[in-house]
């Protein structure tokens, strides 16, 4: 039977694969990763068709490879290709203007008209380093919603009062924030995750796997929150990964992860087909919740001070 990866309310595929962290080379003049492009190709055919990339992570070359093949066999509205505004490649000097220009010049070097999701990569763009304010960026982040070449525009790394100011005096409010979030960090920042709730935006997590890739099992809630996936995989006949990605999804969010290993992509269809008892995610968050200080990989100069 072919798998047909879920589709949620805002027309989002339930599981994105990330192209950078795993991925992430910084700048696209940098060596070419046909291994990228080949799992991009796998990923997509064996139903994962949610890619998820940014200007920052210097893989524009290889997705653009991947979508030039992919386009040979199947319609672009089969695919789903979120793109982010960095500001900036990491490891490159240039600026590339406004979201709407940067997306323009994107949208090019891809090969299709439109993207599916455009993010502002952080909050922490708005300085000095490129000279716009926050709602300038989201006022270009509309001009490519109206004009076509996103069909929805959102943000990422945000906290409560960024969301705020821009739904001050926003024409388009950001359907999707896309944070950290896993069982060990549930709100990036205080409060955020019942905010975008409350206000129907979309939380995405990424690095959802942090409590199994990251964490010292030998100790404490680690060793506690272990023990209790175990038996949870135990009694769904699942893997660790699954179980925390299936708990992510029933707290209605949406996964970001990645991968290097085919074998994963069969690992993944497998997070669909079962359901945890909401007493069951229930005690995946408490346990998460006693963790502390909270598993923060990104942000830390701007966010640990909140753990
Ligand atoms: N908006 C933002 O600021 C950010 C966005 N992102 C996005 O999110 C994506 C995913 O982030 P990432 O942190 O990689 O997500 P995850 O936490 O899902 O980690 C994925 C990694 O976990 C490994 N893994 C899976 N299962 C296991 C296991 N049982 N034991 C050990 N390792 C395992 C995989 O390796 P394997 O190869 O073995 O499968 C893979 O490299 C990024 O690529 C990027 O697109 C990431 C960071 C910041």
């Amino acid at each position: 039977m072919t798998f047909s990866l879920p589709i949620g309310p805002l027309g989002i595929p339930q599981l994105g694969f990330g192209t950078g962290t795993y991925y992430y080379k910084g700048a696209d003049t940098l060596t070419f990763n046909q291994s990228l492009v080949d799992m991009l190709v796998e990923a997509v055919h064996q139903g994962f068709i949610h890619i998820d990339t940014a200007e920052s992570y210097g893989v524009y070359p290889e997705v653009a490879a991947a979508l030039k093949q992919l386009l040979t066999e199947m319609d672009r509205s089969s695919i789903f290709i979120t793109d982010k505004y960095s500001g900036s490649p990491s490891k490159g000097i240039s600026k590339n203007g406004t979201p709407y220009e940067h997306l323009k010049k994107i949208l090019n070097k891809l090969g299709t008209d439109y993207v599916d999701l455009y993010l502002i990569h952080s909050p922490f763009i708005t300085n000095e380093k490129i000279g716009f304010t926050l709602a300038e960026i989201w006022k270009s982040m509309e001009k490519c919603l109206d004009e076509g070449f996103a069909k929805r525009i959102g943000v990422s790394n945000f906290a409560v009062s960024d969301l705020q100011d821009i739904l001050q005096t926003a024409g388009h409010k950001p359907l999707v924030n896309q944070i950290e979030f896993n069982a060990f960090l549930q709100n990036q920042t205080p409060g955020i995750f019942q905010f975008c709730k409350s206000h129907e935006i979309t939380l995405e997590a990424y690095s959802p796997l942090a409590p199994l890739t990251k964490v010292d099992h030998s100790s404490g809630v680690g060793e506690q929150m272990d023990l209790f996936l175990g038996q949870l995989a135990e009694k769904y006949d699942k893997t660790k990964t699954q179980i925390l990605l299936r708990w992510v999804l029933q707290l209605g969010v949406v996964p970001i992860s990645t991968t290097s290993k085919r074998s994963r992509l069969q690992e993944w269809k497998g997070v669909f087909d079962f359901q945890l008892e909401q007493a069951e995610v229930d005690t995946v968050t408490s346990i998460g919740q006693s963790y502390k200080p909270r598993l923060r990989l990104y942000m830390r100069s701007q966010y640990s001070k909140y753990d």
